[in-house]
């Protein structure tokens, strides 16, 4: 989540006060408002801008890099974070128009006038001009009618030290403020007892209104625009203002909206670095603190950039970025994956279903897209299961069926997925639930159907889509040494697979029936997901068939 904030600063430029019938002078007040997402923008002068208008009049409405305009010189002296991104190229300055309204009228105003103003995503409407809510401290310091003040010390002493203030510089010595300190100390300086801050130059102009303001920042289209030329609905409120009093309270300001990197979104950032032509990635995924991309070739030669724009928009909840290298091939599906971006840690912490799973993407598999079809299966379970799941991995389904079900048995090949599949059953508190075995799935299925604990087994879960169906050879023949008419259960299973074929539905029951050996089986199948082009994952569902219990042909493993 970004947290905005709005930061506003007056120009040196004249104020002219309203004449009282003609409601705004030609000239506004000018205040410049600077957007940043982050505590490490630094805004360093107020002085007028040397600017790079961006061209582009077929734009569309909105905030955007390819509008607005982009100083020069303004933000020079900012320190660069880092070299992989010149965060300098991605600073727009709006010109836009505001009414400064007093305070205690800013929200009925917002509401009445929405419609009129920025709209802007992620920027408020409302803007605080720092700098007209003082506190005593900034009003004995001034003098507030000049009293304890020389001329010399009004102009000399508590204007430069007021300066010091509105403009970041620390007290005494007058270095800038980090601008952490800056607002920090904004914040805490300026209160809403109404007083003006103004130089010389406003001095022996009065204002009607003299407490604390807001900025009702306008629609971009009204940037240039003169009060008659404003819409019907602004109008009004004006008038109605001025029913009150013979001066309006209202004035139209120039404003300058300053948005810097931290306000662009992913998208439009990379867009702005990538060559043109270049697809801009955007599917990725999140497990934990790790954001895992799945790069084309296309952006092999950027894939530092694309790490670091994706790490700096997700922070803080992603630390790292990495890459898949090559196609899973291995036995345990685990990734081969390049840290990009963030620190190195691939060891996470992933919540699902309300559980915690711990997981090193090193050397265990995990998949977050699977969540939703593990949600779908176990809306299906209740407390009278017993559920076998044949290739549990790190548990996301066996741990979050233990607190449902009257009893899980999990089984992983991989040691490491065992290891941690054991602390996701302490750290979810289903241990006394959960049984775990570390066996290739094979064997596992004939052991457990083999002992006492196969009779009340109600489902099987096998999420090996690459090889599961093969491995429903292991239940032929598995009741085979029992009598018939025997206390038996038999499971519904669910097994997973890929297909290419046009009918992978039909594909992917073959499968099955040549494993089984079974030529009539109930098949209820769905499709999960596509995978890649033209490839889908799909799930079967079917009891048991009783003669494929008690088939006569056993595996010989
Ligand atoms: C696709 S993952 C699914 C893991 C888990 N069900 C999930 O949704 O995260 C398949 C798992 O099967 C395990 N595996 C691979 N071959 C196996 C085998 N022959 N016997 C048992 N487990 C196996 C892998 O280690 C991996 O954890």
């Amino acid at each position: 989540m970004v947290v905005t904030r709005l930061f506003l600063r007056i120009h040196s430029l004249p104020l002219a006060t309203l004449p009282p019938k003609l409601f705004f002078p030609k000239l506004p007040l000018t205040v410049s408002l600077c957007y940043s997402t982050t505590t490490t923008t630094t805004i360093t002068t107020t002085q007028a801008l040397t600017q790079t208008r961006i061209h582009d009049p077929a734009l569309s409405y909105g905030p955007s890099l390819h509008k607005g305009t982009k100083p020069q010189a303004e933000y020079q002296q900012q320190e660069q974070q880092d070299d992989i991104i010149d965060e300098q190229n991605f600073i727009r300055v709006f010109d836009l128009a505001a009414l400064r309204v007093p305070a205690k009228d800013c929200f009925a105003l917002e509401s009445r006038l929405r419609g009129h103003l920025l709209n802007w995503p992620r920027i408020r409407n409302i803007a605080r001009v720092p700098g007209d809510e003082v506190d005593p401290e900034v009003i004995d310091l001034l003098g507030r009618q000049g009293q304890g003040f020389s001329t010399e010390e009004k102009e000399e002493g508590n204007l430069v030290s007021l300066e010091r203030r509105i403009y970041g510089k620390a007290e005494g010595d007058g270095d800038v403020l980090s601008p952490v300190l800056y607002r920090d100390k904004l914040a805490r300086t300026f209160n809403s007892q109404g007083y003006g801050l103004l130089g010389d130059e406003f001095k022996g102009k009065t204002r009607k209104w003299k407490g604390s303001t807001r900025l009702l920042l306008l629609d971009e289209r009204y940037a240039a625009r003169d009060v008659e030329d404003l819409p019907e609905a602004i109008k009004v409120v004006l008038k109605e203002d001025m029913k009150e009093s013979t001066e309006s309270a209202f004035e139209l300001v120039r404003c300058k909206l300053t948005l810097f990197y931290d306000y662009w979104q992913m998208n439009e950032i990379l867009e702005g670095l990538l060559p043109k032509g270049i697809i801009v990635p955007s599917a990725f995924e999140t497990v934990g603190h790790i954001i895992h991309l799945n790069l084309k070739e296309e952006h092999l030669p950027y894939k530092n950039l694309i790490a670091k724009v994706v790490l700096d928009k997700n922070k803080p909840k992603i630390k790292t970025v990495v890459n898949k290298i090559e196609a899973i091939h291995n036995d345990y599906r685990t990734m081969q994956l390049e840290v990009l971006a963030g620190n190195h840690s691939l060891v996470t912490t992933v919540v699902e279903n309300g559980m915690r799973f711990h997981v090193d993407l090193t050397t265990v598999y995990w998949n977050s897209r699977l969540a939703t079809e593990r949600q779908r299966l176990l809306n299906g379970f209740t407390h009278h299961d017993v559920v076998c799941d044949v290739f549990s991995g790190v548990g996301p389904l066996a741990v979050s069926a233990a607190k449902i079900v009257k009893r899980v048995y999990a089984n992983d090949l991989n040691p490491y997925a065992v290891e941690y599949l054991e602390r996701n059953c302490v750290v979810n508190k289903v241990e006394r639930k959960l049984e775990v075995f570390n066996m290739d799935g094979r064997r596992f299925i004939q052991a457990l159907f083999a002992s006492e604990k196969a009779k009340r087994i109600t489902q099987v879960v096998m999420n090996l889509p690459n090889d599961a169906a093969e491995y429903l050879d292991a239940f032929r023949g598995i009741f085979r040494d029992r009598p018939k008419n025997g206390d038996f259960t038999f499971p519904m299973i669910h097994v997973y697979g890929f297909s290419k074929a046009q009918d992978p539905e039909f594909d992917f029951h073959e499968r099955i029936r040549i494993a089984l050996k079974e030529m009539a089986v109930d098949v209820k199948m769905r499709r999960v997901r596509v995978v890649a082009p033209g490839k889908w994952m799909l799930c079967a569902s079917f009891v048991l068939p009783e003669t494929v219990a008690f088939a006569d042909s056993k595996l010989d493993v």
